[in-house]
């Protein structure tokens, strides 16, 4: 285990050749000018992911991290640096290139379903907004449905399922359009401990069914440790990356993973440089 303090981490390059990143971010921050003056949100954000890496964003509340999800989500312009997805920049004078924008999948922590849609309708709503025809759009959310344990739920209206099963509904919709890139905004922040547990089991097969690059936002450290390939610790007052730590458990992880002393001895090591912020 290695740790970096504010740094950009290094991809090693497949067969020596330079590989493009999933995503390149360098420089990156973000300022509010609001009536009370001008908040420096995020700054200087310097990160580069892979395809195929998970990477889990964790910091105190106001640290910045939905901020930086919000930009890399086309949602938010950055005021600094730049963000490309494979290769190509995802804003450009301050507009969102929707070419880039369409390899994205972004999931909140309220699943935000339709509610007069079935659950087959919320997950194929992507689909038909491209203009995917009706046939190949339903047999597309039905294979998502059953990734995402729905089978046999493809007709039921969100208030009919538990919050766990909506926001898998939101994972699959998320999914629909193959996205390269899958941003997470605290997911399972409105689950109880025992759903979470278990959204976290679900989340892992299904990335890796699908073997998708991923940026979880969470407050969860345990959650960040046992799901992703490097933690990313922001500090605030403007968000900074402060730490980057890699977490080279083998996948899949079983939850008893969580019980073991190199676990605990990370969750610790991340709970310290938090604790050190005061
Ligand atoms: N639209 C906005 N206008 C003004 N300030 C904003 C806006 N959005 C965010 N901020 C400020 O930017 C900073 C970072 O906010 P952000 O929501 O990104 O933090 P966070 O780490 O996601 O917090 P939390 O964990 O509580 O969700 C905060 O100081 C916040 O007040």
């Amino acid at each position: 285990m290695t740790e970096t303090r504010g740094a950009t981490v290094a991809e090693p390059a497949a067969g020596g050749a330079a590989e493009i990143p999933r995503l390149g971010i360098s420089g990156v921050g973000r300022d509010f000018h609001t009536k009370h003056g001008v908040t420096h949100a995020v700054s200087g954000i310097d990160l580069t992911i892979p395809r195929g890496e998970f990477v889990a964003l964790i910091g105190r509340s106001g640290c910045g991290k939905t901020t930086v999800l919000r930009m890399l989500g086309g949602l938010l312009p950055p005021t600094a640096g730049t963000i490309e997805v494979d290769g190509k920049s995802l804003w450009r004078d301050g507009r969102v290139d929707s070419s880039a924008v369409t390899k994205l999948g972004v999931v909140f922590q309220e699943a935000n379903l339709f509610p007069w849609f079935s659950i087959l309708d919320n997950i194929a709503l992507p689909l038909k907004l491209r203009g995917v025809g009706k046939k190949q759009r339903r047999r597309r959310a039905t294979e998502l449905a059953e990734l995402v344990g729905l089978t046999g739920f493809e007709r039921s209206y969100p208030r009919e399922l538990s919050g766990g099963m909506r926001q898998r509904a939101a994972i699959a919709r998320a999914l629909s359009t193959e996205p390269d890139l899958l941003l997470m905004d605290e997911p399972f922040g409105a689950l109880d401990a025992l759903t979470r547990e278990r959204m976290n089991l679900e989340l892992q097969r299904i990335v890796q069914e699908t073997t998708s690059t991923v940026v979880f936002v969470t407050h969860d450290i345990p959650e960040a440790v046992f799901l992703a390939d490097r933690v990313v610790q922001m500090t605030p007052r403007p968000g900074r990356i402060n730490t980057i730590l890699p977490v080279d458990f083998p996948k899949p992880r079983d939850v008893e993973l969580e019980t073991t002393p190199k676990f605990n001895e990370i969750v610790r090591a991340l709970r310290r440089e938090l604790d050190e912020e005061d």
